[in-house]
């Protein structure tokens, strides 16, 4: 089934475009990877696909609906993390997870997903004093309050010390076993070939390749798909 169908989306901002035509297509179940160079238009498509931002053209649907003029109704089956994300400082770990289920209709057990995700001991823990790793947690953990069918994950682990990294990529295949599709932007192919059942490399607004990690890795010739992203990007630097 797909979950998500996106056909020649388009969006500029003042500073030019950022997205040319984007089609792709996300099934049921998948984690899949959106992985291309700074300033590809990998945020944008993200943006517009949870309905925090407009479009310019083209069209869109996830779980059937568009996320424009259904927004509300999707808001409340899709969880997204989003880059840069922050809290305040002085939130507790339980009070954020609390009047984040308050937003849906049918959350999620918000202690129960704090124990899952162990961040039990941190309860009563300030945002601003939770180390870079606890608060990627708490992000996933906010991001699945409602109970989603999709979620949205917009470099998760940048900044994550390796054994933190190893164990977020745990917790998104966690995710996936429950039956949620998971779009994870992310520039560590090393992450994206562990991770992803699928992967679209954007780059200039525009998707230059799709495919499993083996299908990408064929595509570009390489060995890796660290290889073949630059083989497919052209670029030595992502
Ligand atoms: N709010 C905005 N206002 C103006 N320009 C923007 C805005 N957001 C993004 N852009 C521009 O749109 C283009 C695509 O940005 P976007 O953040 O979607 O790329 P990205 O692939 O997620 O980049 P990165 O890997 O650096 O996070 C870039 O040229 C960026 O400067």
């Amino acid at each position: 089934m797909t979950v998500i169908e996106i056909e020649g989306l388009r969006k500029s901002y003042k500073s030019g475009r950022a997205l040319d035509s984007v089609s792709l297509k996300v099934e049921h179940g998948e984690i899949f990877g959106i992985a291309g160079p700074n300033g590809a238009g990998k945020t944008t498509v993200v943006e517009c696909a949870s309905g925090l931002r407009r479009r310019d053209g083209g069209t869109l649907r996830v779980l059937g609906l568009d996320p424009q003029s259904d927004r509300r109704e999707l808001a409340q089956r899709i969880g997204v993390q989003l880059q840069e994300a922050a809290l305040p400082d002085a939130i507790k770990v339980g009070e954020a997870l609390r009047m984040y289920a308050s937003f849906y209709d049918a959350p999620a057990d918000w202690r129960e997903l704090m124990d899952e995700w162990g961040l039990a001991d941190k309860k009563r823990a300030g945002f601003a004093s939770l180390s870079g790793g606890w608060k990627q947690r708490l992000f996933v953990a906010l991001a699945l309050v409602g109970n989603p069918e999709v979620v949205f994950l917009d470099e998760l682990t940048t900044g994550l010390d390796p054994s933190a990294r190893r164990m977020t990529w745990g917790l998104i295949r966690n995710m996936r076993e429950r039956g949620v599709t998971v779009v994870l932007v992310t520039h560590f192919m090393d992450e994206a070939e562990a991770l992803c059942d699928r992967i679209a490399i954007i780059d200039r607004g525009r998707v230059i390749a799709e495919g499993s990690p083996r299908e990408l890795i064929t595509k570009g010739r390489s060995d890796s798909l660290e290889d073949a992203y630059f083989a497919l990007t052209g670029r030595e630097t992502a």
